[in-house]
């Protein structure tokens, strides 16, 4: 039963390496692609990442390389952990690679700029004849080599996907629940990274328990509004992919994007926080995506006009939170709303 295949990860950022080590950890015959030759070498012979993931150790197992054609032939299972700038590139390099019946996996928390396409979209147009999963959750990478106990969602339609990565990943460190929400499962991963820019923002400027419970209870309210017109099940939220990853990015240094809005909280411009951060934060660009299409679509989305407002029209910070706290006060869970809560 407990069959081993192959695998393949593609980016060997800090989470296409975590989530590498794991698998191979587990016995499977791994490989971790990373475009730079240099960098493959130094990491397969020195065990470590010291680029993305300094002072971990890698298990001997894993395979890295920088040949894509090594890393994906053969291949039964392959996650993409490109950031979502490059996720379609890196996608569209491997479709002649590939065995036809190999599972793909995104592990992106993004959204492509042209048509609000989300990662497993991307992979649906580019490799139509192929299962495809999304995998997402409250992961930090450093977390996660540092075999914390972890728990994950596989979201996709395929019974087949949900089998295969939950076998290959499962571990006594590693948990990884099913969802057959995709669109929601993967909306949670990237609208997150928004509020954890407004979270970091608020705690560098003294922001306190009431504040930070209030300011995370309403971004979910967001996150499951938009979701819900996008076609997505607010239920999703409540799970490890919506709530869970939201909790750990809004409330953690080790969240890039916390990162981002607390520097920008201190009064540093924004592109300097963004080209000294050295690593992607995927929540700048989904911002703008999300307001535009938020626009379009009529979904009241205060929080993340309001940090739009601040990035990208010069707003002060303090006029746009007087004029959240003193906007219409609405209902608390408006799927209750008024006729049913009372
Ligand atoms: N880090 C985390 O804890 C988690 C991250 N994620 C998500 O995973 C995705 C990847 O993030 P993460 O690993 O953290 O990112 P990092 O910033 O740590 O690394 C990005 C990696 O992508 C590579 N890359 C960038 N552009 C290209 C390209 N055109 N071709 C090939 N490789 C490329 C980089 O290579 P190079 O070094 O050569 O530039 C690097 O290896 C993001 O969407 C993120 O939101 C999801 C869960 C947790
Ligand atoms: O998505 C993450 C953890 O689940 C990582 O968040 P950051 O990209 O903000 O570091």
């Amino acid at each position: 039963m407990d069959s081993k295949i192959q695998v393949a990860v593609l980016g060997g950022g800090s989470f296409g390496t975590a989530i590498a080590n794991i698998i191979a950890v587990n016995g499977h015959r791994t490989f971790l692609w990373m475009r730079d030759g240099q960098n493959a070498e130094q990491c397969q012979s020195s065990r470590e990442n010291s680029k993305y993931l300094p002072g971990y150790q890698l298990t001997q197992s894993l395979q890295i390389t920088a040949d894509l054609a090594e890393a994906v032939a053969g291949t039964d299972l392959v996650f993409v952990s490109i950031p979502s700038h490059s996720f379609r590139q890196v996608t569209r390099q491997v479709r002649t690679l590939l065995k036809p019946d190999a599972i793909v996996v995104s592990t992106a928390k993004g959204i492509e700029p042209v048509g609000f396409t989300l990662m497993s979209q991307i992979l649906e147009q580019e490799l139509p004849e192929h299962d495809i999963g999304v995998l997402s959750g409250p992961n930090f990478a450093k977390e996660i080599v540092a075999a914390q106990h972890t728990g994950t969602v596989i979201a996709s339609e395929s019974e087949r996907v949900f089998d295969c990565v939950q076998r290959t990943l499962r571990s006594e460190t590693f948990r990884v629940y099913a969802n057959t929400d995709r669109g929601g499962v993967e909306l949670g991963g990237a609208l997150k990274n928004i509020y954890a820019i407004i979270c970091g923002m608020a705690a560098a400027l003294g922001a306190g328990k009431n504040t930070q419970a209030m300011l995370l209870t309403r971004s979910l309210a967001e996150m499951g509004r938009f979701a819900g017109v996008m076609g997505a099940n607010p239920m999703t939220f409540l799970g490890l992919a919506g709530v869970g990853d939201l909790i750990l990015t809004c409330t953690s240094d080790l969240s890039r994007n916390y990162r981002v809005g607390y520097s920008l909280g201190q009064g540093q411009p924004l592109d300097e926080v963004v080209s000294g951060l050295g690593q992607v934060a995927e929540g700048v660009n989904t911002l703008r995506q999300v307001k535009q299409k938020a626009d379009d679509m009529g979904v009241y989305m205060p929080l993340v006009s309001g940090l739009y407002s601040v990035l990208f029209e010069r707003r002060a910070i303090a006029d746009v939170v007087r004029e959240l706290m003193l906007g219409e006060q609405s209902y608390d869970v408006e799927y209750i709303g008024q006729s049913h809560g009372q």
